[in-house]
């Protein structure tokens, strides 16, 4: 529910303006330090919020008049943040912000710009050291310090952390999917009314303290792909959304409203001109989604900054499309325009800024989203009536009127209304005396009884006088059908009402006659244990076939029947002792997947189980060691405010000297050990999350494999020939068929060469009996080795 904005409001959009008013999106400009600062092409004016580029175009591209010329652009913005802490960013960009989401407003923080101009370090800092924390951890703490504070609601936090990689959601704390049965359904990106934007799928938790949400940010930047290109040693390949979700209720139980708001605080992956970073491989494909992405992002922002533009095309990627109700809209939006001051990128700075500017055309109307919860309200509700009841009891005692019931009419008084009705519809009463509102509604219901039964009784009318008139219509037809066929079959007078079906059974010849279902059953479930199980359908199913001629009825006789529209099993019945001539379809693959595991597929089974405990194993330790460095975290918070506080009270008091083995002198050395500390469990912590992360690309790939060989199995022992591609002889398309399927099944095959080999040539040996060219083994590698190096065999690693 969205309503007018009522309490308080975000400091950075407001300015003390209206707040019902649409306003403008903040935008910040943040300069990466360089010893290099480009000080003749970048200025900085004195009011903080004016930013000035001096560039000369590249003089190819120019007449000849222009060359040498330098053009110059000046952008303000909300704040150019130059050689500023991290505390003063998150001061002057998310406070307003996380106020403004503890209030029930929606809120987005955004980093953007060219790679390595330094977004990450803005929103989330660096870990290492505790002053150069970003913004989501100062964010984390500042919501756990007002939920604390703000006793007279209740706040509930929950997190989720979404990366979006090469077009592909993926969920940075998503549990562990342990079930190859149930693989997790693909997340989406979706749009309800009333609900907004959301991702199908995406985990939440809720978090009830600032060091439980470090934790959970830790594991997903733990997860967070990075790649190393010339600009940067650890590059951000994809976009980040951190999610805080904040619902805060009232401590009134009675309050049944509530305000639920969402903060998104979002890194985006850097923009990068690829022959400078010398990308290439997967780095370059990377780079190509970032840079598409944000180009897509870039017409949303143009088509929401320009007012006359009635559509934003937001699902043109899965970027914007997750962050159309983020952008504007009712939410507090602010941008971060991160620049790498240096001569060398001036092109990348000028066009941030230039995304800068269009960004802060963008208007938003951000609006308190609050919400009714229906249980509360009916509560609510309930006690209103209770009220209202006592109160009108109290009225008619003034007014010495009989007290009003609540209670339903008794039998006797309906009956009343029900004879009163009777005589007024038919003439004998002129009214009917009412004297509440029950007895009003009784009426009324008297009423449609009455007239339901008057339906009923012309519905009925009606079925007698149609069934006399089909009755006769049936009678002369069958009397017809004796005639003309002019042999008795048997039919009897009571089989004219018999259905179409069984009719048409009892004109078969007496040798098709249907054996009965049951028996039919047997000789099918014996089928399939003579055959072992699982059944080999496909054998059975040819087999059959060729006998299916000689218990059929003649061709022409056939063709004269109308379309026979039964069941496979109810069709046609066979001789005594043949086989049954048709099979139940296959099994399920989830029926079969289980027995698959416990013989062809046991020993894939077995590796992937050994590597998930192992998964499982390594994640407990990267708990252990989150808490770990959370613990020393908390201990280096205390001993510096300690310090802090020894060092107010010697300022005052003037004591400027430190003595060895003073208190002081010990806190330091106390602190700088702590620090150590710190850094060493970091460095433990990122090395058990490398093997975490090999351990997860095992465990994918023994999922995949199993999963691809059960379905090789299953298409095997369980679908029909007919359903494999037909490969007809010396057409190149048969020979480009043969190819495809030859390197499916190399690529299914196991990783030594030699099982590979005679593994190939069995799965083969189908298309060679159909006399098609096969190429050979050999032949089939020398291709897949000429060509693209994505199609390689899938390695099956054990961790051991
Ligand atoms: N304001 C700053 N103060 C100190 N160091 C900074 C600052 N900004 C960036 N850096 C440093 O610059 C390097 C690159 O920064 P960062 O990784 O945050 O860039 P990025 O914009 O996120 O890059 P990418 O888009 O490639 O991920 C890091 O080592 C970071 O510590």
């Amino acid at each position: 529910m969205k309503c007018s904005k009522t309490s308080t409001v975000p400091r950075c959009v407001s300015d003390g303006a209206d707040t019902a008013q649409r306003r403008e999106v903040s935008v910040f400009v943040r300069i990466r330090p360089t010893a290099n600062f480009a000080h003749g092409l970048i200025e900085c004016l004195p009011d903080g919020q004016t930013v000035n580029i001096y560039h000369r175009k590249d003089s190819r591209k120019l007449q000849d008049s222009k060359k040498g010329q330098l053009s110059s652009w000046s952008f303000r913005l909300e704040g150019v943040l130059q050689d500023v802490s991290q505390e003063e960013v998150y001061a002057r960009v998310c406070q307003p912000v996380v106020q403004g989401a503890l209030d029930g407003y929606n809120g987005t923080v955004m980093c953007f710009g060219q790679t390595g101009a330094g977004k990450t370090y803005t929103m989330t800092g660096s870990t290492e050291s505790y002053k150069q924390r970003g913004i989501i951890p100062r964010a984390l703490q500042e919501v756990f310090r007002e939920v604390e504070k703000r006793t007279e609601h209740s706040i509930s936090v929950h997190l989720s952390y979404l990366e979006i990689y090469n077009e592909t959601l993926v969920d940075l704390l998503s549990p562990l999917q342990d079930s190859p049965q149930r693989p997790p359904r693909g997340m989406v990106v979706m749009e309800e009314p009333g609900r907004g934007v959301f991702i199908r799928d995406l985990s939440l938790h809720p978090v009830h303290s600032e060091e439980a949400a470090l934790s959970l940010l830790f594991e997903g930047e733990m997860n967070r792909i990075i790649g190393s290109h010339a600009m940067n040693r650890n590059s951000s390949r994809s976009h980040c959304i951190f999610t805080l979700h904040i619902e805060s209720r009232s401590q009134i139980l009675s309050d049944a409203k509530y305000i639920a708001s969402k903060l998104n605080l979002v890194d985006l992956a850097g923009s990068e001109r690829l022959g400078k970073t010398g990308s290439e491989g997967q780095i370059l494909k990377e780079a190509t989604y970032i840079n598409k992405s944000l180009s897509f992002l870039e017409q949303a922002i143009l088509a929401l900054a320009d007012h006359r533009r009635d559509h934003v095309p937001f699902r043109q990627t899965k970027l914007t499309h997750a962050l159309k109700d983020s952008l504007g809209g009712n939410c507090n939006t602010v941008l971060v325009a991160n620049v790498y001051g240096e001569a060398a990128h001036i092109e990348e700075t000028l066009s941030t800024l230039r995304f800068a500017s269009r960004m802060k055309c963008v208007r938003s109307d951000p609006a308190v989203n609050e919400h009714i919860d229906p249980a509360l309200q009916i509560r609510k509700l309930q006690k209103e009536v209770q009220m209202l009841k006592e109160e009108l009891s109290i009225h008619n005692t003034l007014v010495n009127r009989p007290s009003t019931t609540y209670e339903p009419l008794s039998e006797a008084q309906q009956a009343e209304i029900s004879s009163q009705v009777q005589r007024y519809l038919d003439g004998s009463l002129k009214e009917i005396s009412i004297t509440s509102i029950r007895q009003v509604h009784a009426v009324f219901a008297q009423f449609k009884l009455v007239v339901q039964e008057q339906k009923q009784k012309a519905r009925a009318q009606l079925c007698q006088t149609n069934d006399l008139v089909g009755k006769d219509q049936r009678a002369t037809a069958a009397n017809k059908e004796w005639e003309t066929r002019g042999f008795n079959e048997g039919v009897e007078a009571g089989s004219f009402g018999v259905s179409a079906q069984s009719q048409k059974q009892s004109q078969r010849p007496s040798s098709t006659k249907a054996k009965p279902l049951k028996s039919r059953d047997k000789q099918s479930q014996n089928k399939r244990q003579g055959d072992g199980s699982p059944v080999s359908r496909k054998r059975v199913e040819s087999a059959s076939k060729s006998k299916l001629t000689s218990v059929q009825m003649p061709e022409r006789e056939q063709e004269s029947q109308e379309p026979d529209t039964r069941s496979p099993d109810t069709q046609e019945s066979h001789q005594p002792g043949s086989e049954p001539l048709y099979l139940e379809p296959p099994p399920s693959k989830s029926e079969v997947f289980e027995d698959f595991k416990l013989g062809q597929g046991n020993k894939i089974n077995c590796i992937l189980k050994e590597n998930k405990a192992v998964l499982l194993e390594r994640r407990s330790l990267l708990r252990q060691l989150t808490d770990e460095v959370n613990t020393v975290k908390r201990e280096i918070d205390c001993t510096t405010a300690v310090i802090q506080q020894h060092n107010e009270i010697q300022e005052t008091q003037g004591q400027y000297l430190l003595m060895e083995g003073e208190p002081e002198a010990t806190l330091l050395l106390q602190l700088r050990e702590l620090k150590a500390l710190y850094r060493q469990r970091y460095e433990a912590l990122r090395s058990i999350k490398a093997e975490v992360n090999y351990c997860q690309h095992l465990v994918d790939q023994c999922r995949v494999r199993l999963l691809s060989e059960f379905e090789s199995w299953y298409k095997n022992t369980f679908l029909l020939p007919e359903d494999e591609v037909e490969i007809t002889l010396d057409s190149t398309i048969a020979h480009k068929e043969n190819h495809r399927q030859s390197l499916e099944h190399l690529e299914n095959a196991p990783p030594d060469s030699s099982s590979a080999e005679s593994f190939y040539n069995a799965r083969c040996r189908t298309l060679k009996r159909r006399n098609s060219r096969v190429l050979s083994f050999t032949q089939v590698q020398t291709n897949l080795s000429a060509g693209s190096g994505q199609r390689r065999l899938l390695p099956l690693l054990p961790v051991t």
